[in-house]
């Protein structure tokens, strides 16, 4: 590779846990300058890539860490050398309609833009009723959603739904169970009263220009209601990465059987969706095969924030991806992981705003490489926070890989995990069943020891779980 690089295993100078805050810099302050990728670099000078044969691979929590400040230095690396520079200001804020907003995270404060609730209101069916009772009752009553009604005078009252604007001189609203008419048809109360009970003042909840949500707020489903209460059409949230997905093979059939060695891409279909689920808006699917050409041009042509290729990072003679890295002058930041399995995956800047993650050809070693490398990436970039990370003890013994960590597909029961099996690299019987992976360490995890758990988006439903 000719850019300046990063030897894979280089540690971190700082693996504090990203901050939902810097992340969201990344679209508050486009020129703001690098603090640390991950990658190594001699003091006061660049990024330097080691010698080969100095190579090893990256601890698997380490790798986590790197993919997930990648994205916070891309602008200034851009401005150093692997210039796009007409990618412009591609992460600034956007504003969105209400219905494409969920799992955005808002990159403005959600002021309030009326009082809530903007007119004094009834909470209760019943009657408005000025002075003490008992009173005469007007004829005509208020609806919800309705003019101005009338305002009262003492000893009056008008019938009255929840949600209608209270008359004016309105005292308190009698609700429909505790009023009697008698046979002059005057209203009487049952219970005592007090003042002002059951109206809803204006702006009890809030006035307009109250900070009802700060920035770096996850939009969910509640916040799109308070959002549609507060006056807003559309909020200004983080944009979505874009997301190439570049599937290389010969070997693969879209559809029928498997026949003569070719096998079923079963990649094309898992991905998209689940890319979807992490934040992504999937600009594009292309099949690459196995032409290092196409793939270097895909690449080259590539716009969006993310490329991920499936395959092909092996060292066979068919495997372009790192020569292809080499050739467009990536820088290589990852390049294996201690990790079984998925260990041949890999993380390069390819542009300024452009990284790529190389998934393993095999189906699970890419859902390994999805997880590890693509997920911490988009969620910087989409300026979400990491989840929680929770434990739990699995049911049976986990045989561990001597080095590499291992990530095993479990299903939750009750308080445990458990292991399931058809979890080798080529398998996807065990995750397709599963809810989660669990974090098996070098060495193995014995029965009843407590296991990291990755939850997969769909087993937490989790706000990114729309898929759509
Ligand atoms: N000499 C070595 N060979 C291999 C090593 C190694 O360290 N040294 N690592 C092995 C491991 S582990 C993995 S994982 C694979 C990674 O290989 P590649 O990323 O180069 O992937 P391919 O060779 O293209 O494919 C591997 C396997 O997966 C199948 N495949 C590929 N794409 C798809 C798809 N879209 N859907 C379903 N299956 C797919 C492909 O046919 C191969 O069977 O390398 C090992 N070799
Ligand atoms: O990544 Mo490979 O599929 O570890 O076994």
């Amino acid at each position: 590779m000719t850019a300046p690089g990063t030897p894979a295993g280089a540690p971190a100078a700082d693996t504090d846990d990203l901050d939902v805050e810097e992340a969201l810099a990344l679209v508050r302050e486009p020129h703001r300058e690098p603090q640390d990728d991950g990658a190594a670099r001699p003091p006061g000078g660049p990024a330097v890539r080691q010698p080969a044969e100095r190579h090893t691979a990256t601890p698997w929590p380490h790798a986590r860490e790197i993919a997930a400040r990648a994205a916070r230095t891309a602008r200034a690396h851009g401005r150093q050398g692997t210039a796009d520079s007409s990618a412009g200001d591609r992460r600034a804020p956007v504003s969105v309609p209400l219905g494409d907003a969920l799992g955005l995270v808002l990159a403005a404060p959600l002021d309030a833009l009326t009082d809530l609730p903007s007119f004094d209101t009834s909470a209760m069916d019943g009657w408005a009723v000025a002075g003490p009772g008992p009173w005469q009752v007007r004829e005509e009553g208020v609806l919800a959603g309705h003019a101005q009604p009338e305002s009262l005078t003492d000893g009056v009252a008008v019938r009255i739904a929840t949600g209608a604007r209270v008359p004016a001189d309105t005292t308190a609203v009698l609700r429909t169970e505790h009023g009697r008419t008698d046979a002059q048809g005057r209203l009487h109360p049952t219970r005592e009263m007090s003042h002002g009970q059951d109206i809803r003042p204006r702006g009890q909840e809030c006035r307009t220009g109250d900070q009802l949500l700060p920035v770096g707020t996850l939009v969910t489903p509640a916040v799109l209601g308070l959002a549609a209460a507060a006056g807003y059409d559309t909020v200004t949230v983080v944009p979505r990465p874009g997301v190439e997905v570049l599937i290389l093979g010969d070997e693969l059939l879209t559809e029928g059987l498997p026949h003569d060695g070719l096998i079923r891409d079963a990649l094309g279909p898992m991905l998209p969706p689940w890319l979807r689920a992490l934040g992504a808006d999937v600009v594009a699917v292309r099949r690459i095969g196995d032409d290092a050409r196409a793939l270097r041009k895909a690449v080259t042509a590539s716009r969006a924030d993310l490329v991920i290729t499936t395959g092909g990072t092996a060292a066979g003679p068919v495997d372009h991806v790192h020569p292809v890295l080499e050739r467009v002058g990536a820088e290589l930041l990852v390049d294996g992981v201690k990790v079984r399995p998925g260990h041949p995956m890999l993380l390069a800047r390819t542009k300024e705003h452009q990284h790529l993650v190389g998934l393993p050809g095999n189906p699970l070693a890419a859902v390994s490489g999805l997880l590890t490398l693509a997920e911490p990436l988009l969620r910087t970039l989409a300026a979400r926070p990491a989840p929680e990370p929770y434990t739990l003890p699995l049911k049976e013994a986990v045989q561990g890989h001597p080095y590499d960590t291992r990530l095993i597909p479990v299903v939750l029961r009750g308080d445990h995990a458990v292991p399931l099996h058809y979890n080798g690299p080529a398998m996807l019987r065990g995750i397709a069943a599963a809810d989660a992976l669990a974090v098996v360490p070098p060495g193995g995890a014995r029965q009843g020891e407590e296991a990291e758990l990755l939850d997969l988006p769909w087993a937490t439903a989790g706000i990114g779980v729309c898929f759509t």
